[in-house]
């Protein structure tokens, strides 16, 4: 009787579980048969373990399960290489996908339709390819982040967006999108990105509290917060995305006050700068005369090793010229340029520029002093280039030009000196014997400020300065370890051809000689600068580091043949926290080295990156996106 009651309990709990049991195995061989399909367009994926017929989750790369291991909830395969048209339609069948990044490779064809209506879809990541086609009007209502930014998708924005109730993410910038903007009163969206598209007519009021960044770049649009509707006149924007605190700073204060008080308030400032002009030369005076009484007391107690070093750095000084070093506000030195020169001196390398020399001042300051060779200016376009390298020198990751010294056989330029050394040595010095390596955190940081400090020196000049020279040796290390991008101003004044060989590895494809440098060409050299510390490779040629002189393709390359994860550097522990950044940094760092010019990131927009890595407050995405991550699977 036992016997025939546990043989009807298992009958009934086939009967019951077979029509699940036979729904799960439809559906996984679905779910495998729609992955080999998409498979199937890229060649190089298939390799990496995906043309498997275990179950789906055993040995996918890239992609995830739900607990069941039976239904596909992720793909993520973001700056891999993928190259052509999606198959939308393989993709399409996945219908329990909830994640879909597919960012930063080089797909292209018609934005798929298939994909963004997949019914449980609540991620997707198509941004720095080549779509082209329209903005897809079909979307699923679970969505929560949509992001094609960085492709060359046109239509307009359907209206369909209104009932994405829980979208917290609306990316579309740098596409052809063109028409009005609908009112859209999405109560979760919390990062709205329209910049950079063919958009016109007036914002609507519901989205007017997203920044003036989130709206620019459309020369037709209007309305707060970009020109009110009536004053409306092509963009005035340059390509920042996001706006210099400045411009902030002084579109609400037009909101506080009137033009009036704005005028009374400019005037009031000016008198108050000119008194407190005066009261700073009245103490550079002071200073100079203190400055004298210093050069006199190293005469007395000056030796003989000094005569050395003025030959060194400044032996085109003329004798009526030795008190005309100019310092920079802000200098808190008293020395002159006699001082200087009776310094004793080391060299501390032969650069593109000239020679650096540290030089120890007889009251124990230590300076840098860099002699400039084949400059190509003449005096008054030095000084006026010098003006904005002492303007620019203000921000704290840039570092702070102190003083120089022109004539016509000798130009001179001064800065503190930093113990610290630079990233080059930081990075590759004494690799392998008993180095203590650069661990992710402090790279991370030296990521951020250089970054911070490129997109502040690209802001200057009216938006058109730049740097030129980008590279680890450049890169100077403060006490707290941030990065200080040093030789900021140099290159322009530069004869050009003597210095295009030394930048070399860090160089843009189109940058020929030195007049051809701008903003999107150091945005190269710096990816290849990410590139350098996520390797721990060398793009210059030195003779006992390791290095790649053409670092951008050979990353790209092994990315593509292998896995992500062979390219990083041996150094860096990778828990799996780490490795998500990484290969986030990865992505940011193949987006600057783009081939093309206009693909590439602009400064301000690669700061914003890099700070959404670390601060979860401005990430798009919510910790539920984070819990169906994919694991990053190495092989
Ligand atoms: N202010 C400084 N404090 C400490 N070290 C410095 C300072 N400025 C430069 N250096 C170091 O001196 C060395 C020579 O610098 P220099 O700028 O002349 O050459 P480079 O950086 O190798 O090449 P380039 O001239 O192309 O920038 C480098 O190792 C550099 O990091």
């Amino acid at each position: 009787m036992k016997l025939q009651f546990s043989n009807v309990a298992a009958l009934v709990f086939l009967i019951f579980t077979y029509p699940i049991l036979s729904l799960v195995g439809a559906d996984l061989n679905s779910d495998r048969q729609a992955l080999l399909d998409f498979s199937s367009n890229f060649p190089h994926v298939r390799r990496l373990n995906w043309n498997v017929t275990t179950p789906v989750c055993t040995s996918w790369v890239g992609v995830t399960c739900n607990s069941n291991g039976n239904r596909v909830i992720a793909i993520r395969l973001p700056g891999v290489g993928l190259i052509g048209p999606i198959p939308a339609k393989s993709i399409g069948k996945l219908d329990a996908l909830r994640v879909l990044s597919l960012r930063s490779n080089d797909l292209n064809g018609d934005l798929p339709s298939d994909i963004p209506s997949i019914p449980s879809l609540q991620y997707l990541y198509l941004q720095n390819n080549n779509f082209s086609g329209v903005v897809p009007d079909t979307l699923s209502p679970k969505l929560i982040a949509f992001d094609i930014s960085f492709n060359s998708v046109s239509g307009i924005i359907p209206s369909g967006f209104q009932n994405l109730k829980g979208l917290t993410c609306l990316n579309l910038q740098n596409n052809s999108i063109s028409g009005a903007i609908p009112s859209l009163d999405l109560p979760r969206l919390k990062f709205l990105n329209f910049s950079h598209n063919n958009l016109n007519g007036s914002i609507p009021s519901s989205l007017q509290k997203f920044p003036y960044s989130s709206f620019i770049g459309n020369s037709l649009l209007c309305g707060p917060p970009l020109n009110h509707c009536s004053s409306i006149s092509p963009s005035p924007s340059p390509s920042p995305t996001y706006l210099p605190h400045y411009q902030k700073y002084n579109s609400t204060l037009k909101k506080k006050f009137g033009l009036g008080s704005i005028l009374a308030l400019a005037i009031g400032a000016s008198a108050f700068l000119c008194l407190l002009v005066l009261i700073i030369s009245v103490c550079c005076l002071k200073r100079k005369n203190s400055a004298g009484k210093g050069i006199l007391k190293g005469k007395i107690s000056g030796g003989g090793k000094n005569e050395i070093t003025s030959k060194d750095f400044g032996s085109g000084v003329q004798e009526a010229e030795k008190n005309k070093l100019f310092f920079f506000e802000g200098s808190s030195y008293s020395f002159d340029l006699e001082d200087l020169l009776r310094a004793s001196a080391e060299v501390l390398g032969k650069g593109s520029y000239g020679t650096t020399y540290k030089a120890v001042l007889e009251e124990g300051t230590t300076v840098v002093v860099k002699r400039l060779k084949e400059v190509g200016v003449g005096k008054r376009e030095f000084e006026q280039q010098m003006e904005i390298v002492g303007r620019v020198g203000q921000h704290p990751n840039v570092f702070p030009l102190r003083a120089y010294y022109y004539s016509k056989d000798e130009k001179l330029v001064v800065y503190n000196y930093m113990p610290g050394g630079n990233l080059f040595s930081l990075l590759h010095g004494n690799r392998g014997a008993g180095r203590t390596p650069l661990d992710w955190d402090t790279r991370m940081k030296i990521f951020l400020g250089t970054a911070k400090g490129v997109a502040f020196i690209h802001s200057e000049g009216g938006g058109k300065f730049t740097h030129g020279n980008i590279k680890a040796s450049n890169v100077l290390i403060t006490e707290d370890l941030d990065g200080s991008i040093s030789d900021v101003g140099l290159s322009p004044l530069m004869n050009s051809p003597a210095t295009m060989s030394r930048i070399t590895g860090y160089r843009a494809p189109e940058v020929t000689d030195s007049r051809k440098i701008t903003q999107k060409s150091d945005v190269y050299s710096f990816g290849v600068l990410i590139l350098e510390m996520l390797t721990g490779k060398t793009p210059l040629q030195y003779q006992g580091y390791d290095n790649v002189v053409d670092l951008p393709r050979w990353v790209k390359s092994v990315v593509r043949e292998e896995w992500t994860a062979e390219v990083f550097d041996e150094e860096l522990i990778r828990g799996q926290h780490v490795e998500e950044e990484m290969v986030q940094m990865l992505q940011i760092a193949l987006a600057c080295v783009a081939k093309a010019p206009d693909m590439r990131p602009i400064m301000d927009h690669v700061v914003r990156m890099i700070e959404e890595i670390r601060q979860p407050e401005l990430k798009y995405r919510t910790s539920s996106e984070s819990e169906s991550n994919v694991q990053v699977q190495t092989p």
